[in-house]
Parts: structure tokens; sequence; C-alpha cells
């Protein structure tokens, strides 16, 4: 298995005064085989980018374990860490202009690549690397090299931002609303190269979205979060086809349908933010039509509903 995340819990403690805690994540386990491509899907605040931090080792877990190639990643030392750990795991985030140094040319990016993962390379192969990479992500390299961050598009960043993480080749890439700010058809060229990617050097992807519809598109596995849990997750054609957690369901009757005037279907969230995290119960209760007395005080276990189809609700059994 390329990452195994076990039981992951992260607490945050948010105020300075009268301060609550927060579970951004809370007993998440999933797992990630080679050239798979897994999409972690919720509404904002879900714990999303918390488990891409985790997993970059940006911060530390208050409990559980991510372990990558069977090794656990808090036990690399910073040469490790360094030097293999960040060479097989890449990030590219939301913004990409918070990526450039506005007073450095956009080529920067790659040498920080070069003196960092690839130290070997010649110039002469330097500059061959960065241009098919740039070429890989659909940029033409003679209208991007020697030009500064402001005299580029934010879609045209990106996808520096992509060809620098590809440079690598690394196992396994995270992309975090990666594609949320490139126009519709640059997004489907975008998640086409992911894919492809991953045809061809077998990298992994964690593809971090609000947007399921993207996630469809792109994924072998879909994960559903709400409120730093898992409620359902499994073979993304399962899911689709037969979406079984209320969240799910609510979520796939959210996507907009073209042809229907938009109209309000959801339940309103609750209003007391700070009391969903304590609720012993199922943490989408206060929000689900079919919650029952059992939801309000058990926290549901997951059941293997289906092979490769599993969802954590009172309504398909489990304890
Ligand atoms: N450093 C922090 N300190 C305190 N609370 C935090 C911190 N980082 C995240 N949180 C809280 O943890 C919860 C999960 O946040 P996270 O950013 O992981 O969610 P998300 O699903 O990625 O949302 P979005 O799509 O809006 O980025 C939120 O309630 C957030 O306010």
């Amino acid at each position: 298995m390329l990452l195994e995340v076990q039981n992951l819990t992260k607490i945050f403690t948010s105020g300075l005064i009268g301060g609550y805690q927060v579970r951004a994540v809370d007993n998440v386990t999933f797992s990630i085989k080679e050239g798979e491509i897994v999409s972690l899907v919720g509404e904002s605040g879900s714990g999303k980018t918390t488990i891409g931090k985790l997993i970059l080792r940006l911060i530390k877990p208050t409990s559980g374990k991510i372990l990558f190639k069977g090794e656990d990643i808090w036990s690399f030392d910073k040469d490790k860490l360094m030097n293999y750990y960040y060479k097989n795991v890449q990030a590219v985030f939301q913004d990409p202009f918070a990526s450039f140094n506005p007073l450095y040319k956009v080529d920067r990016v790659f040498d920080l690549v070069f003196r960092t993962f690839l130290k070997n390379v010649s110039d002469v192969e330097k500059d061959e690397l960065v241009r098919r990479a740039l070429e890989s992500v659909g940029l033409n390299p003679r209208e991007i090299l020697g030009k500064f961050p402001h005299q580029l598009s934010g879609g045209q960043l990106q996808r520096i931002l992509i060809a620098r993480a590809l440079l690598v080749e690394p196992s396994l890439l995270i992309a975090d609303e990666a594609v949320s700010m490139l126009d519709a058809s640059t997004r489907i060229d975008v998640l086409n190269l992911l894919g492809e990617f991953r045809d061809n050097h077998g990298t992994s992807v964690i593809f971090i979205t609000h947007d399921l519809a993207l996630g469809y598109y792109i994924s072998d596995k879909i994960i559903i979060m709400y409120r730093g849990s898992i409620v359902e997750w499994g073979d993304t054609e399962k899911v689709f086809d037969n979406p079984l957690h209320p969240y799910t369901k609510m979520l796939l009757e959210s996507v907009p349908d073209l042809n229907v005037k938009w109209e309000f279907k959801g339940i309103e969230p609750e209003r007391e933010e700070g009391k969903v995290w304590e609720l012993k119960g199922c943490k989408f209760a206060p929000r689900c039509s079919l919650a029952k007395d059992k939801c309000w005080k058990i926290r549901p276990e997951p059941v293997e509903v289906e092979k490769n189809h599993w969802v954590a609700c009172h309504l398909y059994g489990g304890s």
C-alpha cells in the first residue's frame, strides 16, 4: 500500500478566551494504492485541507498514524523527510499567487526543485526537463520563462506549479482545490493531465475538492467527509450510482442541473457551530431529516454495504 492513514485525529483549539476545541479530523482511516486517484469531497470546514497538511507533515496529528510505504512518516529524520518523502509526495494548492515571490521570475520555482530534489542534473538537461514539463501542462515555454508572476494569469501560474510538482515524478500528488481557479476548459485539460500522468508514471493522486462533479470525473475512489469524519466511501461509480448516506444524497442533490432553475433544497445548517463537534452520536443528525433516537446518542460505525462501498449511518445497520 502506498499510503495508509490510520485513525487520524487533529484537534485545534480556537479562540483565546473561552476557546473551544475543533476536531478538524476525527478518527479518519483510509488507504491509497499505487496509481490510484482518490477524491476527498466535503463542504467547507469538513477537514479536507487539514488531512492534506497532515499527510504533508506540515502539522502534527493529535493521534493516529500516517504510513508511507509501510513507514510512519513521523519516524523520518530531516534528511529522509526532504530527500525521500518530499521527493515522493508533492502538493499543489488552490492559490497559485501564494506560491510565487512577486520579486522573482517564475523560473525560480524550477531552480528550487533542481536544487532540492534533482541535484545531479546538468544545465542542458534542466532546460529540457523544464521545457517538457511546461509543454505537458499545455504551456508554451517561450511565453512563460523569463516572466514575473504578475505578467501571467492565475491559470498559467497554477499550471506552472503542477508542472513543477510533476517534474519530480512523485509517487503521490496532493491536489488541494488545485483546479478551482481555472476556467472550465483549462480545468478539464488539467484533470486529464493528472489522469495521463497517473497512467504513464503510476502517480497516485489525492484530489481534494468541494465539487462532487470534479471528484466523479477524475477519481477511482471517493471519500465523502462531514465535519472531520468520513461518512461514506468506496468505488466512485458505486457511490454515485447508489449514494447511501443522507449527506451524500444531499450533496448530489445540490449539484446544479442546468435544466432546472436553482432552488434551495438543503437543510439549514445548525446555528450553534461549536456544539456539533461535541455530539456523541452522528454529526450529521442535526441536519438529517431521517435521524432517529439512536443517531443522537451513538456514533455509527462504518458498514460495507456492497464490495468496496462503505457507509457510516445507522440506517444501514452497524452499532
Ligand atoms: N490552524 C487552525 N486553527 C484552528 N482551527 C483550524 C485551523 N485549521 C483549520 N481549522 C478548523 O478545522 C476545520 C477543518 O478545516 P479545513 O480547512 O481542514 O476544512 P476544509 O474541508 O479543507 O475546508 P475548505 O474547503 O473551506 O478549505 C474548520 O472548522 C477550521 O476552521
